[in-house]
């Protein structure tokens, strides 16, 4: 049976979404993107060459758009005009392109998004026909707010980006995943494997990152571990774990039991 992620009317077979940044070079971003056998390539426009300087080697040498979807970003942007401008930007490189991810930041201690900023820049990218999948703090009703503005994907994140350290509210990605009609992608903040698997264990779509896979010491090969921590996890999600218990049951049937 198939059981693909739609975005924006799209339908991808992976749902380990990976950035681009952080690698030794442009051929380690290809061999690791592939071994993730990720769809959608995230690129921070602000940092990432896709066709601004002639003079630099492209990411889309590597990663044609042919072949991947590429979700320009707004990484480094702290205000919604930023951010806005950035992605038209983008439009504009990657001919028409719609689909973006938004981001602004807070501060440059703890990339938390501003959550205000982003709320106006989404409204605001919404009305001009981009479909936007957005960076978030794991607030239910900020998520909400940025669904009914139209966005197509919500992305909180499991920790600060960069951190790896996990998951830390899977209580509060319960409860917008619990009431989201837009897919929630779990973004920044995944460390190893396991927080991926969990992140799909709670009824994420997706997964979103960057950092673990091109920061650890063999990224080919931690991105393959985190496109299985990803199947793993959605393979439990939809086979319906069992309920927790504080008390034991035995493994095998008491009926019939030899004497
Ligand atoms: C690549 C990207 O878009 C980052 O802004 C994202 O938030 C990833 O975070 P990690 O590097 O923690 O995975």
């Amino acid at each position: 049976m198939s059981d693909v992620l739609t975005i924006a009317g799209k339908a991808y077979q992976s749902r380990l979404l990976v950035g681009s940044g952080k690698y030794k070079d442009l051929q380690q971003t290809r061999e690791a993107t592939d071994a993730a056998e990720a769809e959608i390539i995230t690129v921070a426009i602000r940092r990432v060459n896709i066709g601004q300087d002639p003079k630099v080697p492209s990411l889309l040498d590597v990663l044609p758009p042919s072949q991947y979807t590429i979700l320009p970003n707004t990484a480094g942007c702290y205000n919604a005009r930023d951010a806005i401008y950035t992605l038209q930007m983008a439009r504009e490189l990657l001919n028409g392109h719609k689909l973006v991810k938004l981001e602004v930041l807070g501060d440059e201690k703890t990339l938390f998004p501003n959550m205000p900023e982003t709320l106006v820049a989404a409204e605001e990218l919404v009305k001009d026909g981009f479909d936007v999948m957005v960076y978030c703090s794991d607030d239910p009703i900020q998520a909400r707010m940025l669904e009914d503005l139209g966005c197509v994907a919500v992305m909180p994140l499991a920790s600060l980006i960069g951190s790896g350290m996990g998951i830390l509210n899977p209580w509060n990605l319960s409860l917008i995943i619990e009431q989201a009609k837009v897919p929630v992608l779990v973004d920044a903040g995944v460390g190893t494997a396991s927080d991926a698997a969990i992140a799909m264990e709670l009824g994420c779509d997706g997964v979103l990152m960057n950092t673990a896979i091109a920061g650890a010491q063999d990224p080919v090969r931690m991105a393959r571990a985190m496109k299985l921590g990803v199947q793993a996890g959605r393979e439990a999600y939809l086979a319906g774990r069992i309920a927790r218990k504080f008390a034991a049951s035995p493994s095998s049937p008491m009926a019939g039991r030899l004497a």
